[in-house]
């Protein structure tokens, strides 16, 4: 019954037990159709119900829906699926739960009854598993991640609008009970619980950390990961992420990798569970971080200075709106738009040819990265750079960066001193659901992408490249005042204070900060979407 080839029997309708349905299954598909009278589901011309099992998470069986009726022989057996659905708003489809249930009742044995939905579920399960097979979407490469211990799943209560917990015990736990995922949930109690709680975990009991959150709980977890003594297994620890928080970048980010086509909000999140359970992994880039004090820190996502930060950390007093906090933000910054006067200087991205002479390997691309621009700068780390319990070979050395007080290496390029209206640099496509500030990104490509715009933009334009980024089209509005640069590493000196400078949306010192991007030693060990059930 589980191997290949095609199965059918025929079932009844759960509900009433009184429609005959033929069901069908074959390697790609569940099919369903009724016996006699008329057909009851129309697909084309034809009298059937067709079911991908590429959309399907699993399939259970049990006894009888009602345990008191011991003269019901019958058991039941149900299928669950996600299948992309168009919605009749004219909104862009997304996934959608459907469950398929039956009545199965060959005889009046309960015990063969059973036994015959339990060779079905397995046979679905079975099946439908098979189908989760590593891809190659839009240059991301997609390996697996094969989970065979507990799930952590991280939720932070306050993320968002506070909805966290409601989309774990809805949406989340329906599918991971349905995929039959084992997992212990963790619930947040205040900043830094998580960033403390993986710094110290026996992480040999996990098999993967999920995050439902917005980014700033990912951001605690890669720190706290990276704290620890055995730093270099425990980022081996896949993760995954879920939005349950206001921006969800990475969410989105990786759900535009996918090329899924846009969603928000729910939809964002099923079609993000579904991944999981999917199970395609892609390693990640990880952005070293030094600010002004020599404090180290560890971003995934994002830095940014002027307006994109100040809305960030303004806005917060709007958490109870959601997403939408984000513009009433940038509606108020706009009526009191201003400048920030400051240094940036950087090292722009390698070109192609450079790129395609590297090494296979990503640990060796990235020591071979390391050691040629060992010779083409100096190792300028001084032990003020290091981490407290840090010893210099310790933890991807800042080889591309000269102490801030130094200047700049003499491959950098250095922006003269001028007024900005932002700086951004960003690891991956998305800065919101609905801002992409950088389409090309990818998640492992080793460049921060850097965007800045200068002062003297009008407010309408200001405005115009942030609906824009809505698409992604910003970068091709030709605005004299936005510059796009990919870089490997930045300088930023701010001189207007006081100012706000962020790290993956987080407030962070103010002050000068470095960062550069480790991308091959990183590429073995991070993992962005990790769950893979065998
Ligand atoms: N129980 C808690 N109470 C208060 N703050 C918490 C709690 N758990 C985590 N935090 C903190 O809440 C902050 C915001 O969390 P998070 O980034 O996940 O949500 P968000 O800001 O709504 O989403 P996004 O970053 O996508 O905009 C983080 O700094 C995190 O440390």
């Amino acid at each position: 019954m589980d191997g290949d080839g095609e199965l059918r029997a025929e079932f009844t309708d759960a509900a009433t037990g009184r429609l005959r349905l033929c069901v069908t299954l074959t390697d790609l598909r569940l099919s369903v159709r009724k016996l006699g009278g008329s057909p009851v589901w129309q697909h084309g011309q034809e009298p059937v119900l067709e079911l991908g099992l590429g959309d399907c998470v699993g399939c259970r069986a049990w006894r009888s829906e009602d345990a008191e009726d011991t003269e019901d022989a019958a058991a039941y057996l149900c299928a669950y699926f996600y299948p992309v659905r168009r919605s009749w708003t004219g909104a862009p489809a997304g996934r959608r739960r459907e469950e398929q249930r039956f009545r199965v009742l060959t005889g009046r044995d309960a015990r063969a009854n059973l036994e015959q939905a339990e060779r079905w579920a397995r046979a679905v399960t079975h099946r439908a598993s098979a189908l989760r097979t590593p891809e190659t979407r839009d240059s991301v490469k997609f390996g697996r991640v094969c989970v065979s211990r507990s799930v952590m799943v991280l939720v932070n209560p306050q993320s968002g609008r506070g909805q966290a917990m409601s989309l774990y015990t809805g949406p989340v736990l329906s599918m991971l009970s349905e995929a039959n995922i084992s997992h212990t949930l963790i619930t947040t109690e205040h900043q830094n619980h998580a960033h403390e709680l993986v710094r110290n975990a026996d992480l040999s009991q996990w098999s993967a950390i999920v995050i439902l959150s917005g980014d700033g709980l990912l951001f605690e977890v890669i720190n706290g990961l990276m704290e620890r003594e055995d730093w270099d297994e425990a980022i081996r620890t896949p993760l995954g992420i879920l939005p349950g928080g206001s921006g969800n970048a990475l969410a989105a980010s990786v759900h535009h990798y996918t090329q899924a086509g846009p969603a928000l909000g729910e939809d964002l999140l099923l079609s993000c569970c579904f991944l999981l359970y999917k199970g395609p992994v892609c390693p990640l880039d990880i952005v070293s971080v030094r600010l002004s004090s020599g404090r180290r820190l560890f971003s995934f996502l994002s830095l940014a200075w002027g307006f994109v930060a100040d809305v960030d950390i303004e806005s917060e007093k709007f958490r109870h709106v959601g997403a939408m906090r984000f513009l009433v933000g940038t509606l108020l910054r706009l009526a009191s738009l201003r400048t920030y006067q400051g240094r940036l200087a950087f090292l722009p991205a390698r070109d192609d040819s450079d790129l395609a002479s590297i090494s296979s390997s990503p640990r060796s691309r990235f020591r071979q990265r390391q050691s040629s621009n060992e010779c083409a700068t100096r190792n300028a780390i001084g032990d003020e750079f290091l981490l407290e319990n840090e010893s210099k070979n310790d933890r991807l050395p800042d080889n591309l960066l000269n102490p801030v007080g130094d200047s700049v290496p003499s491959d950098w390029t250095v922006e003269k001193e001028q007024d900005f209206v932002l700086v951004l640099a960003t690891c991956h496509s998305h800065l919101a659901e609905e801002l992409m500030a950088a389409p090309d990104a990818r998640p492992d490509d080793g460049y921060l992408h850097l965007l800045y715009v200068t002062a003297g933009i009008s407010r309408p334009a200001l405005l115009r490249l942030f609906l824009a980024m809505e698409k992604g089209t910003h970068l091709t509005c030709e605005c004299p005042h936005l510059m796009y640069q990919r870089v490997q590493a930045l300088r930023l000196e701010p001189i207007t204070k006081p100012g706000v400078i962020t790290v993956d949306g987080e407030q962070v010192e103010y002050g000068p900060i470095q960062a550069q991007v480790a991308q091959g030693m990183w590429q073995d060990y991070m993992w962005m979407i990790p769950i893979l059930k065998t």
